[in-house]
């Protein structure tokens, strides 16, 4: 392998003196919000500096559990409502199944699916009536290829009981529907996005979704960042609008973990642009305090810094910016590491010839479609200082198994952390792609199940659907 010794000085990982500052940082927080922890109420002698530590341990242990007095976007959950407020009750269930359908429509990818069954379960082993709401792609009015008729057979097996299907979501024939549901069963309504006016959130067609039952439940996190009829505009016509436990269990992971983390915090982007991950980027450089970049957007910093970059992937309008987040990073104490050396191709395909260079070695004519495996050792021994770890975006084009490995190996990395009780987050869009494909989705902390709504949350975004519901009761720790 070529040697990096004339790879540009990225900035290094002072690994030990990292990790001390930042567990002396973790623990100053800590100890101002034990002090406002009423221990003497629960029986503790705040002298009790044994006791107080124990306690701190926990509640860090505890920071990407259900985060209910850390987290900012604290929601009243499902969890909250009493078997007396649901038993019964018709309860309008916005999930996002908006899951991959091949051309024979047999579903490819049901995580959605599965990732919405504990609520919906939750509510009919409460004697709840569920009518359940989704969008599927984004059709033009009445397109049967778009139809939610296909998940039928899949929801009833996953939650044990025969789901009945409507073929429209508002109109008398559903509310005939809904007037016949017995307790405990289940009315999948028809795509909402057949009606334009779900995507214009008018407020006569909310209301038309609002009329069919008595509460609502959002469990749809990746339309959460969408203001439409059926996530945002039916909450101002149903009390109360609840959040259901995916969306709490993305919100405690993407907001609440990633806003106070166990430190040290790394994170790492990559993808195609850096252009799409600005807003991430600026928001993670604020919380983070390792941050690895890895993709196509790697070339952009590098040519910001005068180096060769071939024809790899840059985007000339943002040398300016890469340079200053570059700078940002270093104002800000943050480790932020570049890959040191590249898989390189002579053209863009799977069959392209490839070799490995330092970064500052591109030739002419070719192009950086990987990580190289010197930056995945740096990488993984940064990864193994950290307690906390997020993760957007491919460290290059895992799509072609020749220029996968940089990205498997960091899906490889997170699983051996994530057994070690490291808190691991996978941000969605491809690296969920990528962590599946390695085969390790299973042992990870959290992956999110919405591409868009976890890159704005974690842009430090407000999410429409999420805004919209009800105030959890506050709580004193
Ligand atoms: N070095 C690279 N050159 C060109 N494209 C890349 C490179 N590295 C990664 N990509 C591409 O980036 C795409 C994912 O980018 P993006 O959509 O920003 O990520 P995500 O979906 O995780 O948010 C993948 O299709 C991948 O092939
Ligand atoms: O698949 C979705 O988003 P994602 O591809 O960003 O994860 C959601 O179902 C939202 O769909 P939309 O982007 O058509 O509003």
């Amino acid at each position: 392998m070529a040697s990096t010794a004339a790879s540009p000085a990225f900035c290094a990982i002072p690994k030990a003196s990292t990790a001390a500052a930042t567990r002396a940082s973790l623990n100053a927080p800590t100890t101002r919000f034990l002090a406002k922890t009423p221990l003497r109420g629960l029986g503790f002698s705040a002298a009790d500096s044994l006791l107080v530590h124990h306690v701190a341990t926990k509640l860090r242990s505890f920071s990407a559990s259900p985060v209910r007095g850390v987290a900012t976007m604290v929601k009243k959950s499902v969890g909250d409502l009493s078997a007396a407020e649901l038993k019964g009750k018709k309860v309008f269930v916005r999930a996002d199944l908006n899951v991959p359908l091949d051309d024979n429509q047999n579903i490819t990818d049901d995580t959605r699916i599965r990732a919405a069954i504990p609520t919906i379960k939750h509510l009919i082993n409460n004697g709840a009536k569920v009518i359940l709401s989704s969008h599927l792609g984004r059709p033009k009015g009445v397109t049967p290829k778009f139809s939610l008729a296909p998940l039928v057979p899949r929801l009833s097996e996953l939650l044990g009981i025969q789901v009945v299907k409507a073929d429209d979501c508002i109109g008398p024939e559903v509310e005939k529907l809904v007037s016949g549901l017995p307790d405990g069963s289940v009315l999948l309504l028809e795509n909402v996005r057949f009606y334009k006016e779900e995507e214009k959130n008018e407020p006569e067609f909310a209301k038309k979704l609002a009329s069919l039952a008595d509460l609502y439940v959002n469990d749809a996190f990746g339309t959460a960042h969408r203001a439409h009829a059926s996530t945002e505009g039916v909450t101002k016509f149903l009390k109360p609008s609840v959040a259901g436990f995916l969306l709490q269990k993305e919100l405690d992971y993407l907001d609440g973990a990633v806003k106070n983390p166990k430190r040290p915090f790394a994170a790492i982007v990559g993808g195609s642009k850096v252009s799409s991950k600005i807003g991430v980027i600026e928001s993670l450089l604020e919380k983070c305090d390792i941050l690895l970049l890895g993709g196509g957007m790697i070339f952009t910093f590098y040519k910001a810094q005068g180096l060769s970059v071939g024809s790899s992937l840059v985007e000339e309008d943002k040398l300016d910016l890469a340079t200053s987040l570059l700078a940002k990073a270093k104002a800000k104490g943050v480790s932020l590491l570049l890959p040191t050396d590249v898989v390189i191709a002579d053209k863009f395909a799977p069959d392209a010839n490839s070799k490995i260079v330092p970064a500052s070695a591109i030739p002419d004519g070719w192009m950086g479609l990987d990580i190289g495996p010197d930056s995945v050792k740096t990488f993984n021994d940064a990864l193994d200082t950290t307690q906390t770890i997020i993760w957007n975006g491919p460290m290059g084009v895992f799509e072609f198994d020749k220029f996968a490995s940089g990205t498997e190996a960091v899906a490889k990395k997170l699983a051996e952390l994530s057994g070690k009780g490291v808190t691991t987050i996978i941000g969605g869009g491809d690296s969920v792609a990528a962590v599946e494909k390695v085969g390790v989705a299973g042992v990870m902390s959290h992956i999110s199940t919405g591409g868009g709504a976890s890159l704005e949350l974690l842009e430090g975004k407000a999410l429409p659907g999420v805004l919209a519901l009800d105030e959890a009761t506050p709580v004193t720790v």
